[in-house]
């Protein structure tokens, strides 16, 4: 027996696919994992028609410039960047992670949320005065998309735009990057730090003071229901910035 698919049409709905988990794959990380769109046939549709307008109108605005070029970073970054690209009419490059490329290339090594890597691009793929969209799934600490401009610009051609699925606002990556950022979705990561706030609030409570008892255990119940998978509703409803679509330049 098949379970039909629910059937998406807005991006908000789409964000709402996209699971959290505290702690993973090191402590004090909250992971975004996007493979739950790929699931669903029509979020995954919804998703990549968003990116396709967002690179289109972005090169309108531009003049109708043409993109030659959709860098995808290596892996979650090539699951979007050949539909990108195939769309913009482009070719698509890989930048990969070191040791996966044949021939010549040039490496750079950057530090990224969760670790240290060296990446790589074939030295010929893109040609000088090149005008290069840059495409990966998530935007954290910026370190692995900064890593990318890095190469393309030793290459001696131009990042016009860095476009990505989730944008970490927090973490502020977009501050290590030196062309505009478009992202369609983005999360703050406060409920998180909320929930080690509770915590050690918890600690700390004085026991005959029942009011301020009853507000810390509400807001406690409120970061566990939160941690229990409505962290991404909740943000909707909370904050501002955190609605999608979401459309940013750097400044
Ligand atoms: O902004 P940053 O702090 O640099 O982090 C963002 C990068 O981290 C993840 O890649 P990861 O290296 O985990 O590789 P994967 O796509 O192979 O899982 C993600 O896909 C981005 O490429
Ligand atoms: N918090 C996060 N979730 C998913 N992928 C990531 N890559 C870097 N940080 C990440």
């Amino acid at each position: 027996m098949s379970l039909e698919k629910e059937e998406i049409r807005d991006i908000e709905q789409v964000k709402e696919l996209i699971k959290s988990y505290p702690d993973f794959p090191s402590e004090g990380v909250l992971f975004r994992d996007i493979f739950p769109i790929f699931q669903n046939p029509s979020a995954l549709d919804c998703l990549l028609n968003n990116l396709v307008e967002q690179a289109l109108e972005f090169a309108k605005k531009q003049g109708s410039i043409k993109i030659d070029a959709v860098v995808g970073l290596d892996a979650r970054g090539f699951l979007f960047g050949p539909t990108l690209a195939l769309k913009l009419q482009a070719k698509f490059v890989p930048v990969r992670k070191v040791g996966k490329l044949p021939g010549q290339t040039i490496k750079f090594t950057y530090v990224k949320e969760y670790g240290q890597d060296v990446m790589e691009i074939q030295a010929d793929a893109i040609l000088k005065d090149e005008k290069v969209l840059i495409v990966d799934d998530l935007l954290a600490t910026g370190g692995t998309c900064s890593a990318a401009e890095n190469l393309v610009s030793q290459l001696g051609a131009t990042v016009v735009l860095n476009q990505f699925v989730i944008e970490l606002s927090d973490l502020k990556g977009r501050d290590l990057l030196t062309a505009p950022i478009y992202s369609i979705l983005s999360f703050g990561a406060w409920i998180h730090h909320l929930k080690k706030v509770t915590e050690s609030l918890r600690f700390r409570i004085v026991r005959d003071d029942t009011e301020s008892q009853t507000a810390i255990s509400g807001l406690g119940r409120r970061v566990g229901q939160l941690d229990a998978g409505q962290t991404e509703n909740a943000e909707y409803q909370g904050t501002k910035p955190d609605q999608s679509p979401h459309v940013r330049l750097a400044s």
